[in-house]
């Protein structure tokens, strides 16, 4: 917990200092409040006073009161004000953070883990900075102040304190030891219950076309009912709290008042009255330490539940992404475009076997390689492994020459222009979507030109005519994943977004499935055009879709089995035959 301070910034220090200030004045003025009662009823007792004369000391007490309530809003502005700026700060370093990691660690935190952690998490930081700094720095000083102000006083009343304040700290450290696992239990189940959520909803049409809902229900009840069942029993404790320190003072009133009885009976009668007022005073006195102990104890009950969640963030906040940068920003010019496969082999992180084995090939500026092979060959790991969405357990991928771990990650990402096999849009406008991020040059430093670029884009990849008959045309609005939108629709403006970005090398991941085979054909012979000395990887089911390029790689587990133009493969490689011969009839492979 203490580390999270380490990011509070030097103004939020200074509102923490200004805090400690206004905090000993509301302690100097609340307890300052029995002595004006002691005076009140000294007078009193004396019988002679009048009214007039109470008004002084009334007026004290009124102004001492009203002096600690805004002092205590002062605290409370600052407290919050610290506590929110260091919430914002850490959602957006969790946020961050998160951008950082390579799937590895995203898989790893899971993904509903992360949402918790940067929501839920950071809420429960934030809830205990902005009451722990007020209780925290108060607590202690209300304690020692008012100790000091009742050590002088008879040891019974004394005594009867310092049980009180025993039975206190008994009666918290059995809520403690019970609550505390249940805390931590807690966050485990809130990112339990994230998770459930976030599978049904986004597979809702599944579920419903299942008639799945009591299936997704019993989960959902389960994941629920755990946590609520949690949270009341660790709350339920905790509320016993409240009636406890009620019982405990004033079982603590009655003991002083009683022996006070005892006490005044025995006195002599000229210092009954003064043993009065001492009584008074001092009820007022042993309630505050009474209540210093009991924020004392708060703390210790809120900071573990706070350092679970501390733990969790500093979790995300330290680990390293396994991908790091290198230095390189160029390549080697005369490599542009070129990538190349020295004997790579990839394992995914946990698994046990390798998915890719050995794969060496060359693809040069201008060339269009296609990946063909069955379900789980290894086709998406082989292109995955361009971008560093992950790394190569051995052997070496190279862009324009230079391995990829040696350019910074920016570098390396502006070169590629990348189309996933499931297209993602973010909710924005068309326009929004095509001009996405940055590629290091393109029309970004041009914006006069970006509406023309972005047009061109979207007719490349065959998307104008739904574009254009969009509500706003391209500053159609695009719903939150591209819900709005079929999934062609979907696929082209992310076929556009890639196209728009002119980069060196461009990777379609089954890019084209989505498409029927006519605006598949068409696309391709359009991009061809456009793309000119690009170099480009297509993955592909479809024999279609990479017939005539330059050359085809055939994967089968994870290894290479063939690798040539279709008339080639189509001679010599068994695999790649018995693909074809599935999807298309022999004339058609014969005359195109
Ligand atoms: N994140 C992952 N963690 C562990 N194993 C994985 C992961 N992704 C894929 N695999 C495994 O790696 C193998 C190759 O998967 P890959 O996605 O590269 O195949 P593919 O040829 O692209 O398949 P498809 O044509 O169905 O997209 C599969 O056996 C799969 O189970």
């Amino acid at each position: 917990m203490v580390k999270i301070f380490k990011y509070l910034k030097r103004h939020e220090w200074v509102l923490v200092l200004f805090s400690l200030a206004f905090i000993v004045v509301q302690v100097w003025l609340d307890l300052k409040l029995p002595d004006y009662m002691a005076e009140i009823t000294t007078k009193l007792q004396t019988g002679s006073s009048k009214i007039s004369e109470l008004l002084i000391p009334g007026s004290y007490m009124l102004l001492c009161a009203v002096g600690s309530m805004i002092a205590s809003i002062i605290v409370g502005y600052f407290a919050a004000k610290v506590a929110a700026g260091l919430a914002m700060r850490l959602r957006g370093m969790v946020f961050d953070k998160t951008l950082s990691f390579s799937m590895e660690e995203i898989n790893n935190f899971s993904t509903a883990s992360l949402i918790t952690r940067s929501t839920n998490d950071v809420t429960q930081i934030q809830t205990v900075v902005a009451l722990g700094l007020q209780v925290i720095i108060k607590a202690p000083i209300l304690a020692v102040w008012a100790i000091v102000k009742i050590a002088d006083q008879n040891w019974q009343w004394t005594a009867s304190t310092g049980g009180a304040v025993a039975a206190l700290i008994l009666m918290l450290s059995v809520i403690i030891i019970f609550a505390l696992p249940k805390f931590k239990k807690i966050q485990q189940l809130t990112d339990n219950l994230n998770r459930v959520t976030r599978e049904n909803l986004t597979g809702l049409r599944v579920v419903r076309a299942y008639n799945a809902e009591p299936y997704q229900e019993a989960k959902f009840e389960q994941a629920n009912v755990e946590l609520t069942k949690t949270n009341l029993f660790a709350n339920r404790l905790m509320a016993m709290i409240g009636p406890g320190m009620t019982f405990i003072m004033s079982g603590l009133s009655v003991a002083i008042y009683w022996i006070g009885a005892y006490l005044i009976n025995a006195a002599a009668v000229p210092d009954r009255i003064t043993l009065f007022s001492n009584m008074v005073v001092f009820s007022s006195y042993a309630m505050q330490v009474v209540m210093a102990f009991m924020m004392v104890s708060m703390i210790f009950i809120m900071m573990p539940r706070a350092s679970v969640s501390a733990k969790r963030i500093m979790e995300v906040l330290n680990t390293e992404a396994r991908i790091v940068d290198g230095k390189e920003t160029g390549g080697k010019t005369e490599l542009t475009g070129q990538v190349e496969f020295r004997n790579v082999s990839f394992k995914y992180p946990d698994a046990e076997e390798p998915v890719l084995r050995n794969i060496s090939f060359t693809v040069r500026r201008g060339e269009t390689v296609a990946f063909i092979g069955a379900t789980g060959s290894g086709k998406t790991s082989v292109i995955n492994l361009i971008p560093r969405f992950y790394d190569t357990t051995e052997g070496e991928v190279l862009v324009d020459g230079v391995s990829v771990k040696n350019y910074t990650q920016e570098a390396l990402h502006n070169k590629i222009g990348y189309v996933p096999q499931r297209a993602v849009l973010f909710s924005g406008t068309v326009t929004s979507n095509v001009v996405y991020g940055d590629n290091g040059k393109g029309a970004d430093g041009k914006p006069e030109m970006s509406g023309e670029l972005v047009k061109k884009a979207v007719e490349i990849a065959q998307g104008s005519e739904f574009v254009e008959n969009m509500e706003g045309k391209y500053e159609g609005q695009i719903a939150q994943g591209g819900a709005n939108v079929s999934g062609g629709q979907k696929q082209r403006l992310s076929i556009a977004r890639a196209i728009y970005r002119q980069p060196e090398i461009y990777i379609f991941d089954d890019s084209f499935s989505a498409l029927d085979y006519k605006t598949d054909r068409i696309l391709r012979s359009a991009l061809k055009k456009q793309t000119g000395d690009a170099t480009t990887l297509i993955v592909a089911q479809r024999i279609g879709t990479i017939k005539d390029a330059d050359r085809i790689i055939v994967l089968e587990n994870g290894e290479i089995v063939g690798s040539g133009t279709h008339e080639e493969l189509m001679d010599h490689c068994s695999t790649y035959q018995e693909i074809a011969y599935s999807q298309l009839s022999k004339e058609e492979l014969v005359h195109g």
